[in-house]
């Protein structure tokens, strides 16, 4: 019997949670925040149900060995007093979030070598307390190595693909480039391809092509053809369509991961002497955007 704990089962946590507990062999808990009864996905392929054990005393946890921790960037050092009673000598922690920085954000509050970063493509939106759509089939990708190859085999039973990725840098970069336009939407509220202008292209193409410059200057490899997406994806978006988490975080007057998804261009683009003009005011004028929360990580 494997035993996983998920810290976190929001739309990501919720979601992974309930695939992974329809295989008999693993144990699953939930490490939550605020509780809930159940889990109930819908998914492309039908609605999947689980009842794992949902915990939201941390002195209530006992070492497992995984811990997927799924919260916002923002809350990472809020899940210290979870991870100081599930994580002994042994135990991998699986890092589900976005950005490029998941062992900077944990290596104070874990040995390093415990730590498995993980790049989710799964647009999951939670409707409800352990109530979640997933409109997407997911693909999840770890480090190519062994915790990365375990942390995959995870997933053998899923409609979730997942990999260990030999260029873990690239694929976190790659996805960050992707990402990194829903700046645009969730500062002006709307979707951007019915409003589509020349200048808003040349917005949009700026703050991708600062990305990949800085992802590239941090050793990872950024095909063009990824900015491209990002502009066409931006381009093609239909009016009242969400662009993502941010996006949506924007629309229900939730704090952003505006840090970890865009002002992380800007710190590491000033490490390396690259301007990153375009992100720096976008993340400038999101954080001013008149949400209660300022930019955090
Ligand atoms: N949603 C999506 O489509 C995608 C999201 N991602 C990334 O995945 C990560 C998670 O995002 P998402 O699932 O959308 O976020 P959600 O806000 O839906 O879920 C975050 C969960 O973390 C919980 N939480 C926060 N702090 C703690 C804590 N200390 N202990 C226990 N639980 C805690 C929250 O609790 P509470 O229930 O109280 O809010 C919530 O259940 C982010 O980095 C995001 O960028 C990546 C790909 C797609
Ligand atoms: C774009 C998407 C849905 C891809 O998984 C995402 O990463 C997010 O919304 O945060």
């Amino acid at each position: 019997m494997t035993t996983i704990a998920v810290i976190g089962p929001g739309a990501i946590g919720g979601t992974v949670a309930a695939w992974l507990a329809q295989n008999p062999d693993f144990r699953l808990t939930l490490c939550a925040r605020t509780p809930l009864d159940d889990l109930r996905i819908e998914t492309p392929n039908g609605v999947i149900t689980a009842n794992p054990m949902v915990l939201t005393d941390p002195s209530t946890a006992q070492p497992v060995d995984w811990v997927l921790v799924a919260t916002k960037t923002y809350d990472v050092d809020s899940t210290k007093a979870w991870l100081d009673r599930l994580v002994v000598q042994g135990t991998r922690v699986a890092i589900i979030q976005n950005g490029v920085e998941h062992v900077r954000l944990f290596e104070h509050l874990v040995p390093a070598d415990q730590l498995v970063p993980v790049i989710i493509n799964l647009p999951a939106v939670r409707t409800a307390l352990g109530r979640i759509v997933q409109s997407r089939k997911g693909f999840i990708w770890a480090p190519a190595g062994h915790s990365g190859d375990e942390f995959a085999a995870l997933f053998a039973h899923t409609d979730i693909e997942a990999a260990a990725d030999a260029d873990f840098l690239s694929r976190a970069w790659i996805k960050l480039c992707g990402n990194c336009g829903a700046i645009v939407p969730s500062l002006t509220l709307r979707a951007t391809g019915p409003v589509w202008s020349d200048d808003l292209e040349a917005i949009v193409r700026g703050v991708a092509e600062e990305c990949a410059a800085v992802g590239r200057a941090e050793g990872a490899i950024v095909p063009q053809s990824v900015v491209d997406g990002t502009v066409s994806n931006a381009r093609d978006s239909r009016e009242g369509s969400i662009a993502g988490s941010l996006h949506a975080d924007r629309l229900a007057g939730n704090r952003m991961e505006i840090d970890a998804r865009n002002g992380v261009i800007v710190r590491l683009g000033a490490k390396h002497g690259i301007p990153t003009p375009m992100n720096k005011v976008l993340v400038t004028l999101l954080a001013a955007s008149g949400s209660p929360w300022v930019a955090g990580t």
